[in-house]
């Protein structure tokens, strides 16, 4: 069975999650059951449960050593054999993994989104699709900080100084060179009406084949 992985990638709070869980929602009551899936890299940060909490918040969490791609990368090729995988579930307020991960099922369409997808070569290998979400950096900045602040347990200090020391750095050295690597560049991220319809059209084309 032919099997598709569709990359969204982008800023931190370019609107990546929504792009992706927009295509995601609208689809999967219309499709067969267990047709699309989606996997967020954010599950894939390194555990770091064996470091103190103080250790953990001085983390560059927008480097790609901070994720096990490796990990990912073989749950990938797991699900295109037609095997489920247990992916992490992450916990931003502890900076380390849960103990509980969530079963995810081999689908036709699988979409994954995250901020360093296609920095790694060997992972872009694995996507069919690559689309890189572009939104100024003030406005992911203004979202970030009111999404961090009520849903991920952050003060405005501390995300204004991550923003500043790393966040910001690591857009410029990784994330945007990124975006020529990408088959498909998307402006005004999760609420782009007329790019969420082609996604899901060729989406419904790929799975009439
Ligand atoms: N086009 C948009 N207009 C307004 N708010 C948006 C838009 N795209 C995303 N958001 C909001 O910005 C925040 C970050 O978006 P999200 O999709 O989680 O970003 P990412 O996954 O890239 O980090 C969320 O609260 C989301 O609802
Ligand atoms: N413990 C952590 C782990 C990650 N981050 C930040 O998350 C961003 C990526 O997730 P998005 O949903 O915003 O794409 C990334 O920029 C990390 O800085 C964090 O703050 N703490």
């Amino acid at each position: 069975m032919t099997r598709t992985i569709i990359a969204i990638a982008g800023a931190s709070a370019s609107g990546k999650s929504l792009f992706s869980q927009t295509i995601y929602s609208e689809l999967v009551n219309e499709l067969e059951p267990g047709a699309i899936a989606i996997i967020e890299e954010d599950a894939y940060y390194r555990d770091q449960s064996h470091l103190p909490f103080a250790h953990r918040t001085q983390t560059n969490y927008d480097h790609p050593d901070a994720f096990e791609h490796e990990l990912m990368l073989s749950h990938l090729n797991q699900l295109r054999q037609g095997e489920s995988v247990d992916v992490p579930i992450y916990d931003y307020a502890q900076h380390t993994r849960s103990d509980k991960t969530r079963k995810v099922l081999p689908a036709k369409i699988l979409i994954v989104e995250g901020i360093l997808l296609l920095c790694d070569k060997k992972l872009c290998d694995e996507f069919n699709i690559k689309v890189f979400i572009d939104t100024p950096l003030d406005i992911c900045l203004m979202r970030r900080m009111k999404r961090d602040m009520e849903e991920r347990g952050r003060s405005l200090q501390s995300v204004i100084e991550q923003y500043t020391s790393t966040v910001r750095p690591m857009f410029y050295q990784f994330i945007e060179p990124s975006k020529h690597n990408s088959d498909l560049v998307v402006t005004r991220g999760g609420k782009n009406r007329v790019a969420i319809d082609i996604i899901k059209s060729k989406i419904k084309q790929l799975l009439q084949q």
